[in-house]
């Protein structure tokens, strides 16, 4: 591998690879790339939006939710139990206790370990100022032969007249309130919509969701859509075909005016209307990236982008938006730029997602609807069927799947209900292997009395022939 030296260049450094966001971006470099000079740049906390702000603090505050809900769901089992309290400060700072000492030790390890000679942390928003050259924003512009553009997304503010003279929260800051507020309305019908409500719910928190289509999560297959709304709705006042119109500050809150006359006043406004690619922020065009009509890096099947040595991946380059896909790039970028001539692709075949909401949701492949125009044989399976459903009295969720007639290969399949997240992986490793659902159902064992059943009988009432 030929590689430059250090150079300076009256101020403008060389090096051999920068890297532009330390979310899934930061675990490139390994020993592998010791002789390589490498600049990494972060103008945020280390470790980026999973680590921080996404995955890891929602799912440790889903879980803290999901016990708090307990005693609520515990009298049918003839178990009289009450929740007397939610700590919410002691909640808070023991999950970003635990995640905050991470994020610096991952700066610290970067900046300081003596594995990391031959990398430069620059703190800082960059943004391109030419053909590869990079301002890193701390007053040091550097040019490089090779970039991973990894710099992730943020929060959409949807244009609400009124909602910047206010303060609202994005899932950036609602993590760390200072206080567990009475009333709170989230506005968005989304992942984060779901997965906070059912955590603020479960706290005491009365919730308001306001979505502008007639469903939540309305990119699920529509059954399980439906049915997530249905319960959504006896637990939360969700308002549905409603649009924000206008947002004000009353009193020690926040008034949103919807476009049907109504009003919804709370202590707190969650804003979770999606998120949208930084690539606004790197100023691409002078490096001439470019990238689509959602603002998104145009990459090819090995993350190139259309600029010859620069590469992207994750949330910047992926409509996805998911913290696996993000890592998946991640290795496919690491081992294209140490053997490019030997490339590898990503593989988006069967990219799967959770809702870790109550209920949970899991979904990988087509949806009903996106089957239609293929041929294609339905199943599903309620929990209340199967053995274990029966111990958890479950009386809504189930799984569906979906799959192609003639060979018996598995299209889709969509959960809802307790442990959908980890129900649906069997499914998904059959897809990414190509195993029938015959033979899935009936070349293994499955234990009995478990959870898998569900996906068991809803491949075995599958109609193949
Ligand atoms: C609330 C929430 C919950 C989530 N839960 C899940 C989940 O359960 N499962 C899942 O798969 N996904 C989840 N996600 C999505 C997941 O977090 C993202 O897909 C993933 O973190 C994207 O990783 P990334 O490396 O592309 O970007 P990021 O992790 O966002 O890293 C990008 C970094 O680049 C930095 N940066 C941006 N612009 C610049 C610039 N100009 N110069 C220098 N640095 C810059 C940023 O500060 C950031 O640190 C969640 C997201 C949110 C918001
Ligand atoms: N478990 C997970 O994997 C997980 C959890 C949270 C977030 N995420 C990722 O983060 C991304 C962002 O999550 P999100 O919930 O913000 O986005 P989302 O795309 O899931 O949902 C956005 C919601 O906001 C609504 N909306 C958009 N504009 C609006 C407007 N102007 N007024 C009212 N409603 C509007 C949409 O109809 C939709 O219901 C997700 O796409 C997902 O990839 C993943």
């Amino acid at each position: 591998m030929p590689l430059t030296a250090v150079r300076f260049d009256g101020h403008v450094r060389h090096f051999d690879l920068v890297i532009i966001g330390t979310g899934s971006g930061n675990s490139i470099v390994d020993k592998r790339f010791a002789d390589w000079n490498v600049a990494i740049v972060e103008k945020g906390t280390f470790g980026g939006t999973c680590l921080n702000v996404g995955c890891i603090p929602t799912k440790m505050f889903v879980h803290t939710a999901d016990l708090a809900a307990v005693p609520a769901n515990a009298a049918k089992f003839g178990v009289d139990a009450e929740l007397t309290g939610v700590r919410w400060t002691d909640v808070r700072d023991r999950i970003f206790g635990r995640i905050d000492p991470i994020a610096n030790s991952g700066r610290e390890y970067r900046t300081s370990h003596p594995d990391n000679e031959n990398v430069t942390v620059y703190t800082g928003q960059s943004r391109f100022v030419g053909p590869k050259t990079l301002d890193t924003g701390t007053g040091e512009t550097i040019t490089a032969d090779r970039f991973v553009l990894a710099a992730g997304s943020r929060p959409i503010t949807p244009d609400v007249p009124g909602l910047n003279e206010i303060d609202f929260h994005t899932s950036d800051t609602v993590m760390r309130l200072e206080e567990l507020p009475r009333t709170m309305i989230i506005l968005g019908g989304g992942f984060v919509a779901a997965e906070l409500a059912h955590v603020f719910s479960s706290f005491g928190v009365d919730v308001t969701v306001i979505a502008r289509s007639g469903a939540l999560l309305r990119h699920e297959d529509a059954d399980v859509s439906a049915r997530f709304t249905e319960l959504a709705s006896q637990r939360w006042d969700v308002r549905l075909n409603r649009l924000a119109v206008r947002a004000e500050r009353t009193g020690d809150g926040v008034t949103l005016h919807l476009d049907n006359g109504e009003t919804v006043a709370a202590q707190e406004l969650l804003v979770a209307t999606g998120r949208r690619p930084n690539t606004d922020l790197l100023n691409l065009a002078a490096t001439g990236v470019e990238l689509d009509d959602d603002g998104y890096v145009i990459v090819d099947e090995h993350q190139k982008s259309t600029v010859d040595g620069v590469y992207s991946l994750g949330d910047m380059s992926s409509h996805h938006q998911l913290k696996h896909v993000a890592n998946h790039e991640a290795r496919v970028v690491q081992h294209n730029l140490l053997h490019p001539d030997e490339p590898i692709a990503a593989d988006h075949r069967f990219v799967p997602h959770a809702v870790f909401s109550s209920p949970q949701i899991a979904s990988v492949g087509l949806t009903e609807e996106q089957a239609r125009d293929v041929p294609h044989v339905v199943s599903t399976q309620d929990y209340a069927g199967i053995a274990y459903g029966w111990a958890m009295e479950d009386t809504t969720g189930f799984a569906k799947l979906i799959a192609d007639p003639s060979t018996g290969l598995l299209l889709g399949a969509h959960i809802i209900g307790p442990q959908a997240s980890t129900l649906i992986q069997p499914v998904i490793q059959a897809m990414s292997f190509g195993l029938d659902a015959r033979t899935m159902a009936r070349g293994q064992y499955w234990i009995h009395p478990a959870m898998p059943e569900l996906i068991e009988n809803a491949l075995l009432n599958l109609p193949l022939g």
